[in-house]
């Protein structure tokens, strides 16, 4: 069975999971399938926030109303996708570059389900290089701070994020302690956002796979 079959997979399950309301929505090609699958039942909901405008573009293509977070307050529920996921539910996210929006709904939601393919379930994070994004007049500043964190950043080149930023792709990164390094990145000046999500990991994981799909909670 292919990738995209294990995401859609994780995304029909998420379904089960939307009550009403106005939901979170995601980034990304397994967030994709979500969206269209959520079109078939849109009239359970009011409408949702979006992580990107590539979401809300999709979103308003099927007619879901989109809203600003401002105006909704805190949301029940938030479904995104991951570029990694460890036990615990910690996630590296940022591989579409929506990590800051992604940050801020999942921050404001009291339910985050993540889906994705059950490749995506590693022991230790850092595999995926770890999306930062940055103001860009620090771009280089940033750089040099993540080199003395042993890490081997790159400019992810020709991409500005939907927040008018860049994105350093950090590799080689030690991530035993997922929290630590979330602060410590989030305190250099010039940094926006670090694409993990150790704070606020997932609260539920939905892994797509050859067999059906393996739900995750956090402990
Ligand atoms: O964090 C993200 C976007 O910023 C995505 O959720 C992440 O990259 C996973 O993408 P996909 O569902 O295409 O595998």
């Amino acid at each position: 069975m292919n990738q995209d079959e294990m995401k859609r997979r994780a995304a029909q399950a998420a379904l089960d999971y939307v009550e009403g309301g106005i939901i979170g929505v995601g980034t990304g090609s397994t967030v994709n399938h979500f969206i269209d699958l959520l079109a078939g039942i849109k009239g359970r909901i009011d409408g949702a926030v979006s992580s990107s405008e590539a979401s809300t573009a999709r979103l308003t293509r099927h007619g879901i109303a989109v809203f600003d977070l401002n105006a909704v307050g805190e949301l029940s529920l938030y479904v995104d996708g991951a570029d990694e996921s460890n036990h615990r539910l910690q996630l590296i996210k940022g591989g579409g570059g929506a990590l800051t929006r992604e940050k801020i709904i999942a921050d404001a939601s009291q339910r985050f389900v993540c889906i994705a393919d059950d490749s995506k379930l590693v022991d230790t994070l850092g595999r995926f290089p770890l999306p930062v994004e940055v103001i860009p007049m620090a771009r280089g500043h940033v750089a040099r701070q993540l080199v003395k964190l042993g890490g081997t950043p790159v400019w992810r080149e020709g991409f500005v994020t939907d927040n008018g930023n860049l994105i350093l792709d950090v590799r080689h990164l030690s991530i035993e302690d997922p929290l630590a390094i979330e602060q410590q990145i989030n305190a250099i000046p010039g940094v926006v956002t670090v694409g993990l999500f150790a704070r606020r990991p997932a609260d539920v994981l939905i892994l797509g796979g050859p067999d059906g799909t393996k739900t995750l909670t956090a402990a």
